[in-house]
């Protein structure tokens, strides 16, 4: 049998976490893997998913019903309760699967928040493959917490953690949130200790997966990637953005695929095209960030204090915090949508700097296209990627927050000079052309990421014919 013909036989079904951080991922990995001639079909548990996507290219896109998780339960609940679902209607969905494509799955690839689906991959009969869709330098840390939580008191821990060897030296504060709180008893923290147990929770079977994937690049987190794969093999197949925001090749790779918001564009490319180039600060703090009104109005002021165009998300459920007659008096320099197609906005040549939350696709979206960040981390990993950001791959500035833990408009202000203008700005900007084309490399053919995508495709295919 040819290998493409063996490979377009191998199955994987993928399941990722039904938050837009982790569909973009795992859809554009799928989407790699479909082109390496596997077939490949996704399954997406939420209720929010717009209905119209049943198939992107060659990847299958199936939805189930799912309660979605915004304020209708605790993370906790929510979490067990998707947990029995998903458990619950899985081995019917395969069954289902393998009698309408004649081609049985054999691989589950799952969202490394998601640990328990290896025992159903090994229940199934299936190779199970974990997608880690944040940083190295996260997953390292989360890692050593994970093997040191039980032997070291919280405080010490926090000081080891802080001086990782794979790591920069990071400030407690660089720390992912939900273990920056982790020597606190307070009642209120009790939340953040579920997030905390949850995200650790991705190590409890990190060495029984057959495969392990992060979505980074070598080149961009060396030590951290050799040093967990000391512990274990993993695989780094990033950046898993749309490849044509890469190379400029394939016209039909230019979308992640499966939204769980209605873009509400109100003519912001046509917006984007009447401004000059490098002119525009653009603002999104992605699917789930939530912040207070009096951080909302400093922002506001400080982009209009700072003089530059602005692009800003606010999405539905943010907008009514935004001071009153913003939108109405901004109109000249700014303007205000719901959802932004994120990717052709960072493309854009008007764009000159990214005010970013730090979520890790935008920042790898920032990074794979060269456009310098404003870092402005709200919680969980975000805090890590900030600090990278400005102080290892030197791409952008960081900025601080005051006593009160809010970000002032002359903050802000100040920020956006800093990467929009004078000397800093130009290092910035040409650490971003750099890093730019460093990603490239690693999922061009024959690149590092590639090379793993590759291998697992082959490997998956051999398995395969042996069976
Ligand atoms: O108007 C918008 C805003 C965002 N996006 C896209 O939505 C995704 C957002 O992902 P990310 O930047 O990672 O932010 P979150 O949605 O906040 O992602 C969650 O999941 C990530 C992966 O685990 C974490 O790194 C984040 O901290 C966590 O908040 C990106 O691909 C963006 O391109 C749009 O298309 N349009």
């Amino acid at each position: 049998m040819e290998k493409q013909e063996i490979q377009s036989k191998s199955h994987v079904l993928a399941i990722p976490v039904p938050a837009q951080g982790h569909i973009n991922p795992m859809m554009q990995f799928s989407k790699r893997l479909a082109s390496k001639g596997l077939r490949v079909t996704i399954v997406i548990f939420s209720s929010k998913v717009l209905k119209h996507t049943r198939r992107l290219g060659s990847v299958e896109v199936v939805t189930v019903d799912f309660v979605s998780y915004e304020g209708k339960l605790s993370s906790d609940d929510y979490s067990k309760q998707f947990r029995a679902a998903v458990t619950r209607k899985l081995p019917e969905l395969v069954a289902e699967l393998n009698n309408s494509s004649g081609h049985p799955i054999n691989c589950l690839l799952y969202d490394s928040h998601l640990p328990w689906l290896l025992d159903t991959a090994r229940q199934l009969g299936l190779t199970g493959a974990s997608l880690f869709t944040q940083s190295c330098a996260v997953d390292n840390v989360y890692y050593n917490v994970h093997e040191m939580q039980l032997k070291i008191p919280p405080e010490k821990l926090l000081v080891t953690l802080s001086r990782l060897p794979a790591l920069s030296p990071l400030e407690i504060t660089d720390l992912p949130s939900f273990v920056q709180g982790m020597d606190s008893e307070s009642e209120s923290e009790s939340e953040y200790s579920l997030l905390l147990n949850h995200v650790v929770g991705q190590f409890l079977n990190f060495r029984e997966a057959d495969w392990i994937f992060i979505n980074t690049f070598n080149t961009l987190e060396e030590k951290a990637v050799n040093w967990l794969d000391s512990q274990r093999s993993v695989k780094p197949i990033g950046p898993m953005i749309p490849s044509f925001y890469l190379d400029r090749q394939l016209e039909d790779d230019k979308e992640y695929g499966p939204s769980l918001f209605k873009p509400n564009l109100d003519g912001c490319m046509e917006w984007l095209d009447s401004k000059e180039t490098g002119s525009v600060v653009y603002v999104s703090f992605g699917s789930m960030a939530a912040l207070g009104e009096e951080q909302m109005a400093e922002i506001a002021w400080g982009l209009r204090r700072s003089d530059c165009n602005f692009l800003w998300v606010v999405r539905v459920s943010e907008k009514k915090k935004l001071p009153s007659n913003f939108v109405e008096e901004s109109s000249e320099k700014g303007l205000m949508v719901t959802w932004s197609p994120q990717l052709e906005v960072l493309a854009h040549k008007s764009v000159g700097c990214f005010m970013t939350h730090c979520g890790w696709n935008s920042t790898l979206e920032a990074l794979s296209l060269g456009v310098p960040m404003v870092a402005m981390p709200q919680w969980t990993d975000q805090p890590t990627n900030a600090k990278c950001i400005a102080d290892v791959w030197r791409v952008g500035v960081r900025v601080k927050a005051n006593e009160k833990g809010i970000v002032t408009k002359e903050e802000v202000e100040g920020c956006i000079r800093e990467v929009m203008e004078g000397e800093r700005g130009n290092k910035i900007r040409r650490n971003s052309e750099k890093w730019m084309q460093l990603a490239k490399t690693a999922v061009d053919e024959g690149g590092s990421s590639d090379k793993n995508i590759t291998e697992f495709a082959a490997e998956l295919a051999r398995k395969f014919h042996e069976t």
